[in-house]
């Protein structure tokens, strides 16, 4: 019988039957906000910051109940759609798995759409919420290595990029690359982690102004010139070393041309802010997609930064430490 003539079969596909886990099972994980880019490692580097949000999650009886407190609160969906929430229930899912009702408790510090990761950071947090309920549930056996893999992993592909995912997941400052053209492959991401020299303090100045981040990354132009290009990898090479080794380095390290320019129109305040910290001497970059600024400097350099931010409209400055190991959970 020739193909054309065989009788069209339909196979029902059959919804995949979810293991409910057990009632009563919790965790709570805490994650730590990023910056990103750090000037010249566009897309590569970020740096973990102490200033972390906690979500409790837990296995009901029926029914969605999500707790917004700080951050977020009253802006952010609380049903199905709420970040956190999706990515926890897709994890679950992924391993076989289903909550069949979930409560959910998020204390959030890190301020939304301001370039300082939440985002990266609700997804590492959904994810981990799931490895770890299913690890407290008694349902898979990975080890933390294991678990640490597969968030950065997800949360890379969710992102589109891994600059925030990795030090979300391993702390201090990270450089994070991709492999290959599966996204899933489990090897598809990759980081390190390197230690910031202890004199390294993180300085941040947040805009009451939000900045969404695909707004930022749609002012990028699709080329740039290859001296651009060159002088960005030298700097990103020196940045390393600067970083870890030899922080006089840095306001020379801080360098780029690839992004903070092409998006100053999105973000004007920002872009006055960081060319007078410059100016200043200090260490000054846009944090992640912006608009806040971050500035890398030594102890002497923070009531500095107090200084000019105060001269230049209003800024909440935060003088952070770097947090040092990234996502962590724990069963309760
Ligand atoms: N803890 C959270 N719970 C629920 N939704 C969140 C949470 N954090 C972030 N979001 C969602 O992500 C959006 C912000 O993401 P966006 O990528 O634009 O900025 P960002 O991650 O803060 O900054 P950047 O990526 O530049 O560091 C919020 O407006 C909200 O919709
Ligand atoms: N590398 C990203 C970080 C923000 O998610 C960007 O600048 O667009």
């Amino acid at each position: 019988m020739s193909d054309s003539a065989r009788p069209v079969v339909s196979v029902p596909t059959r919804p995949r039957v979810l293991a409910p886990l057990p009632v009563g099972t919790a965790v709570t994980v805490r994650v730590p906000a990023t910056s990103a880019n750090l000037g010249p490692g566009f897309d590569a580097f970020g740096l973990a910051l102490d200033l972390c949000d906690e979500v409790r999650a837990e296995v009901s009886a029926g029914g969605l109940a999500v707790r917004v407190r700080g951050q977020g609160e009253g802006a952010v969906p609380t049903d199905e759609r709420h970040l956190v929430v999706r990515v926890l229930r897709e994890e679950l899912a992924a391993a076989g798995y289903t909550s069949a009702g979930l409560d959910l408790l998020c204390r959030n510090v890190i301020p939304h759409g301001r370039g300082l990761g939440s985002s990266a950071s609700a997804i590492v947090a959904g994810l981990a919420a799931a490895r770890a309920l299913l690890l407290a549930a008694g349902v898979v056996t990975e080890t933390e290595q294991d678990t640490r893999a597969r968030v950065l992993l997800e949360a890379s592909r969710r992102e589109g990029h891994p600059d925030n995912a990795a030090p979300a997941v391993h702390g201090g400052f990270t450089i994070a690359w991709t492999r290959g053209e599966d996204p899933t492959h489990p090897d598809a991401v990759r980081s390190v982690r390197l230690d910031v020299h202890p004199d390294v303090r993180a300085v941040v100045c947040v805009p009451a102004e939000e900045l969404a981040t695909s707004r930022a990354r749609a002012l990028l132009p699709a080329t740039v010139p290859h001296g651009d290009a060159a002088l960005t990898a030298g700097r990103a090479g020196l940045l390393v070393h600067a970083l870890t080794a030899d922080p006089s380095l840095l306001l020379d390290a801080t360098e780029e041309r690839l992004h903070q320019a092409q998006r100053a129109p999105a973000m004007p305040r920002s872009a006055q802010l960081l060319e007078a910290l410059r100016e200043a001497g200090l260490a000054a970059v846009v944090s992640g997609a912006g608009p806040s600024v971050l500035v890398l400097t030594g102890a002497a350099g923070v009531p500095r930064v107090r200084s000019v931010a105060g001269a230049h409209g209003a800024w909440d400055v935060h003088d952070l430490p770097v947090h040092p190991s990234g996502v962590s959970w724990r069963v309760g």
